[in-house]
């Protein structure tokens, strides 16, 4: 069987010597669709950064299609196939699309995927990033990591503060990606109705430590197993 997309065990990790997560196994294989849920604060951008080499690691490693990563610096890591669009979706604000695209091209990528996939970029491609609207440097983002052709694509609350029709425009986008059969899709979610749809697989974190990993389905069918970690009325009857 081929090595799991991301195992991560027994991750001890934080900032300098403030430790957020305790000890986390985990695995995804190949092609699984995930969700990472769990109330403010209880480490899950901690989670996708630490994969990125973004935090401290003191315990544990990060192991991505075989091959240890937990030395590697952030942009190696890109290299060996992980990528992430951060909360904060860092792009260039000085840069135009076109510009903030090229800076995340790798391998055989073409800038044209992007555009194909996001045909509003397109049109704006000459526009600097900071003239563009909260959906569209979501957009931007998402499609500048997907040109670093990872084989993990990490989604930090993709959807947040943004405008309905552009977070069911995005969804869509996500499946597409999902099912493309090259992408494994890791996505932390805030709102656990979302996470479920989306995912296949979910996994609740609370202050630091995993305490669900199961299927959607089951944990539809036991909503107090999510509103325990998560808080109720965080899914629909
Ligand atoms: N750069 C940082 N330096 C120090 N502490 C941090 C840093 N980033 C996050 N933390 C702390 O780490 C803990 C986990 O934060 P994290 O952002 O991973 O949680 P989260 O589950 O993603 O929360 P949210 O849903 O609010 O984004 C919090 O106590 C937070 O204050």
């Amino acid at each position: 069987m081929a090595d799991p997309v991301l195992k991560l065990e027994g991750v001890v990790s934080g900032y300098g010597d403030t430790t957020v997560l305790h000890g986390i196994d985990l695995t995804v294989g190949q092609g699984e669709r995930v969700a990472i849920i769990g109330r403010n604060g209880v480490g899950k951008t901690t989670l996708l950064s630490t994969v990125m080499g973004l935090t401290r690691l003191h315990a544990g490693r990060v192991m991505s299609a075989g091959v240890d990563v937990s030395t590697l610096a952030p942009h190696k890591r890109v290299g060996a196939g992980l990528g992430l669009v951060p909360q904060t979706r860092d792009i260039f604000p000085s840069l135009t699309v076109e510009e903030n695209l090229l800076a995340g091209l790798r391998g055989d990528a073409r800038i044209d995927e992007a555009y194909e996939m996001f045909p509003r970029l397109a049109e704006r491609r000459s526009n600097g990033g900071a003239q563009l609207s909260g959906g569209e440097q979501q957009m931007l983002a998402i499609a500048r990591t997907l040109l670093g052709q990872p084989r993990l694509l990490m989604l930090d609350e993709p959807l947040e503060g943004l405008a309905p029709v552009i977070c069911d425009m995005l969804m869509e986008t996500f499946e597409r990606i999902a099912a493309d059969g090259t992408h494994t899709v890791l996505l932390v979610e805030q709102h656990t109705e979302l996470a479920l749809d989306f995912a296949e697989r979910v996994v609740i974190l609370d202050a630091g430590a995993v305490v669900e990993d199961a299927t959607a389905e089951a944990l539809r069918a036991d909503p107090a197993r999510v509103e325990r970690h998560v808080g109720v009325g965080m899914l629909a009857d």
